[in-house]
């Protein structure tokens, strides 16, 4: 039991910290904390749940991005247990980011609607880095590059990403060269194009889920990236969901037809194969 309920420091822990490496100036939280800017005048109380949701989502993508490229160098180079590693970890930045949407829920109509008006034609669609984890994916759309053309160097990162295998395409070139019947047509193709649906593939997956004993890396990971899309999914679900209960079925600010626009997305598949798989099963 702690005496006088209070914890004595210890001598070593520092306590002159001028001119040397702090907390605070690590993490940089001068700016960090900072960044916070209402753009309504009248500083309404709840702009600021709403603010610190997004730059919250937007740093867990950064790390999502950086995860997700260090996973598509690791396939190339076949080091297949790292990358399991490295998508286990994915995994738990997509659990943060579709369980913060409970916060924002707490948000109602009447408490955005104050500075709704305010925010323009800004709108999450122009989500730089959402854009470029749907991209690393496989959900590729080159006339999403149009909404950067005001950001060079943005447009120009999405450029890339649209030009390269996504992380699906890398699985099937990974599994040709363990030696799986991949059709041509996936290994090379223009990659700016999404990935349709290909039955030819159903039979490489058979393969490998009537006998995960035997291909165990290669099963592993198919069963990684059904984790990975059905966690995207639940995102774009609860986003879905929450823009229902605070706007209804008002347009967007970015211009679409607002939740209608958005349960287009659920329809939207990174891995198709992988699920018609189950069914082929048994
Ligand atoms: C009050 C809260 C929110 C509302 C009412 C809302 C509403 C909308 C609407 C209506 C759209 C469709 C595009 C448009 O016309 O504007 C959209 C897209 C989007 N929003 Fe939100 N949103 C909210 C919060 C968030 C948050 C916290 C994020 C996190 C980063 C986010 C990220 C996105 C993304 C990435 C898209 C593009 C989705 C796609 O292309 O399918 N939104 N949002
Ligand atoms: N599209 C939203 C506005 C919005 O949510 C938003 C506005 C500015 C920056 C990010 C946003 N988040 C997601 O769309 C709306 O129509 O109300």
């Amino acid at each position: 039991m702690a005496e006088h309920n209070r914890r004595d420091l210890e001598d070593g822990i520092e306590r002159d910290l001028e001119r040397r490496l702090t907390y605070a100036g690590y993490l940089r939280l001068d700016t960090l904390l900072s960044a916070q800017a209402p753009v309504s005048q009248e500083a309404y109380h709840d702009e600021m749940l709403f603010i610190i949701q997004h730059q919250v989502s937007e740093l867990w993508m950064k790390l999502a991005i950086h995860e997700l490229q260090a996973a598509l160098r690791l396939l190339r180079e076949d080091k297949v247990g790292q990358l399991l590693k490295v998508l286990a970890r994915v995994k738990q930045i997509q659990h943060q980011l579709y369980e913060q949407w409970g916060v924002l829920e707490t948000m109602t109509p009447y408490e955005y609607l104050k500075f709704r008006d305010q925010l323009g034609p800004a709108s999450g669609f122009q989500s730089l880095q959402y854009r470029l984890l749907e991209f690393l994916l496989g959900n590729k759309h080159a006339d999403m590059l149009d909404v950067f053309a005001h950001d060079p160097d943005g447009q120009a990162r999405l450029r890339a990403v649209l030009e390269a295998p996504s992380l699906y395409d890398e699985t099937l070139r990974w599994l040709a060269r363990k030696g799986h019947d991949v059709p041509q047509a996936s290994l090379e193709r223009d990659w700016t194009q999404p990935h349709e649906r290909d039955e030819a593939l159903l039979p490489v997956f058979e393969r490998i889920y009537r006998d995960p004993e035997q291909h165990w890396p290669e099963y592993h990971l198919c069963e990684t990236l059904v984790d990975m899309e059905e966690n995207f999914q639940l995102w774009r679900f609860r986003h879905m969901k929450t823009v229902e209960r605070i706007i209804g079925h008002r347009r967007g600010t970015g211009g679409s037809s607002g939740v209608g626009f958005l349960k287009k997305a659920l329809d939207l598949t990174f891995f198709p194969e992988l699920l018609d798989v189950r069914a082929q099963l048994g």
